[in-house]
């Protein structure tokens, strides 16, 4: 058997910053994976998505501006487009067995399951090491409905030769809207049925409601409150059953997408053999991140119950592991606002509360809300459906929330991200000098 100090199960985001902050302190590191060295952001995730975003925006933007100086709206070549995804992706096993391998982390591949608080198995080797890192980030969670098996993952999508013609999403949250998008821009017809009555569920609802509208406008049929009950093979295609309002519908489609949701990637790993607890949202772990039923293991990154399972969250996570694996248990989770975006035409950007999460919290906040396609950066590209709201505490003066719907909004929610962590007060970041025009300088019409 084969001892490190450490083991990381997971080389994403959040393994990688752990196994490279250790072994950059002296220590043996041992890193496994069950698939391609890289994880999920940079090969399956956000980095090929966004390259698919790239193409959706050209789309868009010469829609909008067909008419306008343009005379024709670009159209995707499929084909081509995942030609191109492929050169940011190939290269990412090599590449980072190769960084991990120069750095002297051993390299094991396959699944590991636990043999016991400390030792692993990962094919016929087993090894052990005085602490064990899970980050074995998520998996498309179970849906149990029959035909579940014909539904194709985010991963697959992103990996299809063709894009059909009709296309369905089961499920109404990120990945729907972000794929819902794409497909849509690409020609395809979309639907997405969500079960809950608001889509992007944690994203403020009005801003949802004004995106909901834009997605509709684009041809994209949304339907809320749709339970999905069966996926069918028919001879040409596949037909989703769904009911809603007391009703049972069936829509007809090429391509079925699971977008209903992400579970722990726990399942083949034995962890009843290590002690270590998981619980609904993942491994249980205490406010260092360590499994608060086997001291040995650490957990960070998606797989863990802590946080939203976002990629600067998962390294932020997977660097409070390392720095207490190697200095004790020191540094501890914060559960800060994190921004976010939902890669859609317009992009869907926030932080902090909702309006409603706020009022919740009986907090005296000043709310503004206001659609804004008749402000210059949104005319000046003729995007239809656009709108932002603030809130600032009345008492303190400090932004609390910020939802940003709009070409740009990716971007200006980072300075409102600063502005919140290094508690800049609202008429602070209002009166800030910025670049004009810009979508950044709107922030100054943005605040009380
Ligand atoms: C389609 C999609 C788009 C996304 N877009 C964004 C975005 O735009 N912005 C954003 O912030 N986040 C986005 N995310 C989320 C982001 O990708 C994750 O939060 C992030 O990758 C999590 O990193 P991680 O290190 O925790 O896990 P991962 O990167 O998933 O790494 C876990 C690794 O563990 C391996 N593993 C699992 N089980 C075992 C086992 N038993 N043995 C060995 N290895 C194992 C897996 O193969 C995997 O390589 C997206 C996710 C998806 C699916
Ligand atoms: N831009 C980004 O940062 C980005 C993009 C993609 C994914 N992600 C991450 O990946 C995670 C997973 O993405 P996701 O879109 O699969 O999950 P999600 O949690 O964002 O949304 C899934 C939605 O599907 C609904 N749902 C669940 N079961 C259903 C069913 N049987 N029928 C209909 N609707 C159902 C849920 O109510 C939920 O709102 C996200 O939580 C996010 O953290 C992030």
């Amino acid at each position: 058997m084969q001892s490190f100090d450490l083991i990381v199960i997971g080389t994403g985001s959040a393994g990688k910053t752990v196994a490279e902050t250790v072994r950059e302190a002296g220590k043996s590191v041992a890193i496994i994976d069950k698939l391609p060295f890289g994880g999920t952001c940079s090969q399956r995730g956000c980095d090929p998505k966004k390259v698919l975003v790239g193409a959706a925006e050209i789309v868009a933007r010469s829609a909008q501006l067909t008419g306008r100086g343009i005379t024709n709206t670009a159209t995707i070549n499929w084909a081509d487009l995942i030609q191109f995804k492929k050169t940011f992706t190939d290269s990412i096993p090599e590449k980072t067995e190769k960084k991990f391998t120069d750095q002297g982390i051993q390299l094991f591949h396959g699944a590991a399951t636990f043999l016991s608080a400390t030792t692993i198995r990962v094919g016929d080797e087993e090894l052990s090491a005085n602490h064990i890192v899970i980050a074995t980030g998520q998996r498309p969670q179970t849906l149990n409905i029959p035909g579940e098996e014909l539904l194709i993952d985010s991963t697959r999508f992103m990996e299809l030769a063709e894009l059909p013609n009709e296309i369905v999403t089961v499920g109404g949250g990120y990945i729907a809207f972000e794929f819902a998008h794409i497909a849509a821009r690409a020609g395809a017809k979309v639907t997405i049925l969500h079960q809950g009555k608001q889509p992007l569920e944690g994203f403020d609802a009005d801003l949802v409601d004004l995106l909901v509208k834009a997605m509709r406008a684009i041809g994209i049929f949304i339907v809320l409150e749709a339970k999905v009950t069966e996926v069918e093979k028919t001879p040409a295609r596949l037909m989703v059953h769904y009911e809603h309002g007391g009703e049972s519908y069936s829509a007809e489609a090429d391509l079925v997408v699971h977008a209903a949701g992400r579970v722990a990637d726990v399942a083949e790993m034995a962890l009843d053999a290590a002690g270590v607890a998981i619980g609904k949202k993942g491994v249980m772990v205490n406010e260092y991140l360590q499994s608060a039923s086997n001291p040995a293991v650490y957990a960070c990154g998606d797989v863990a119950d802590k946080g939203l399972p976002l990629t600067p969250l998962a390294s932020y996570e997977g660097s409070i592991v390392a720095h207490n694996i190697l200095n004790g248990n020191q540094r501890t989770y914060t559960n800060d606002p994190v921004p976010t975006t939902v890669f859609t035409g317009p992009p869907l950007a926030s932080i902090g509360l909702t309006e409603e999460q706020a009022r919740q919290q009986g907090l005296p906040v000043k709310v503004m809300f206001q659609e804004t396609a008749d402000w210059y950066v949104s005319r000046r590209i003729n995007e239809p459906i656009t709108g932002f709201k603030t809130l600032v505490d009345a008492e303190t003066d400090q932004i609390v929330g910020a939802h940003l719907l709009g070409s740009g909004s990716e971007d200006v929610i980072n300075l409102f991200a600063m502005a919140m962590k290094h508690k800049i007060p609202a008429k602070a970041l209002g009166a800030m000098l910025f670049a004009y025009p810009t979508h950044a300088s709107d922030i100054n019409s943005m605040l009380p």
